[in-house]
């Protein structure tokens, strides 16, 4: 998955396809560089980002998102919208597109009815809150997160099968940063085959995150270890690997499962 922020202010590269022209241009260059998906964002929900209304994340999205998925569809890739509004959802779905990227994880109650109306896939992300507070949530032992947000996922599948879903169309997000510590996002990437046990797909959007401040600060200088992860996340079976920097990680999951 490619990710393309049509933001002023996402982490890593706010600004950058702000002006519609700009994101239909990346979009076609993520396709080219390998992205099956084209996962299309209107509010940043980096920690502190401004909360934008429903009405301004569509005003960012309607004049490009149509263009894109045109784009997407004739070239055999797909589109997602990356959204925890339902209203955003359902313009988005008369637009065509492939997936709803739900990184509320159902927070807005109208979502699972726009969901459960379309044919769509459903990204449902684990998060403690969007946008994310700068007051890091009380947690406990790693392990216990893990047995957390396996416990959340549950509940999330048995609520969308329940409004009519087919567990075909859902995958399954641990959403890594998202207020969770470093410490979290690596335990969570390195124990990821344990979500294998809902028997859905599962997504992980780790691209240039707070994870790798460690290793680099630049947002594209993480271009690199992202693409390292992507090669473990491939190793594991991971289904959706959401990056910016397609190219980088699709040179890693070739080389990847050359080996596996
Ligand atoms: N499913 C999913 N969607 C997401 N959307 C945005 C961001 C924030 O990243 P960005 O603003 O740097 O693209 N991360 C995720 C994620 O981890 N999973």
């Amino acid at each position: 998955m490619g990710a393309l922020n049509i933001t002023p202010d996402s982490f890593s590269d706010g600004g950058k396809f702000f002006n519609s022209e700009n994101a239909v241009s990346h979009a076609a260059r993520l396709i080219a560089d390998g992205a099956a998906v084209i996962d299309v964002g209107g509010e940043s929900s980096a920690p502190g980002a401004t909360s934008i209304s429903q009405e301004e994340e569509w005003e960012r999205l309607r004049e490009a998102l149509p263009k894109i998925v045109d784009i997407a569809h004739s070239s055999g890739a797909e589109v997602s919208v990356d959204t925890r509004n339902a209203r955003t959802a359902a313009e988005a779905l008369t637009f065509g597109v492939d997936y709803v990227n739900d990184v509320g994880g159902l927070m807005d109650p109208e979502m699972l009815p726009v969901v459960a109306r379309s044919k769509a896939k459903i990204i449902i992300m684990h998060n403690f809150g969007i946008p994310v507070s700068v007051v890091k949530p009380k947690l406990g032992a790693p392990e216990q997160l893990m047995e957390e947000i396996i416990e959340w996922f549950h509940a999330k599948v048995d609520a969308l099968v329940s409004a009519g879903v087919d567990k075909q169309r859902i995958i399954l997000d641990p959403g890594i940063g998202f207020g969770k510590s470093q410490e979290y996002s690596w335990h969570i990437i390195k124990n990821v085959s344990q979500f294998k046990v809902l028997g859905l797909p599962i997504c992980i959007g780790h691209s240039r995150k707070s994870m790798f401040s460690a290793i680099s600060t630049e947002p594209e200088s993480r271009d690199f270890p992202t693409a390292v992860v992507s090669a473990f996340l491939l190793s594991q079976g991971v289904e959706f690997i959401r990056v910016h920097n397609v190219s980088l990680s699709m040179v890693a999951l070739k080389v990847a499962s050359t080996l596996l």
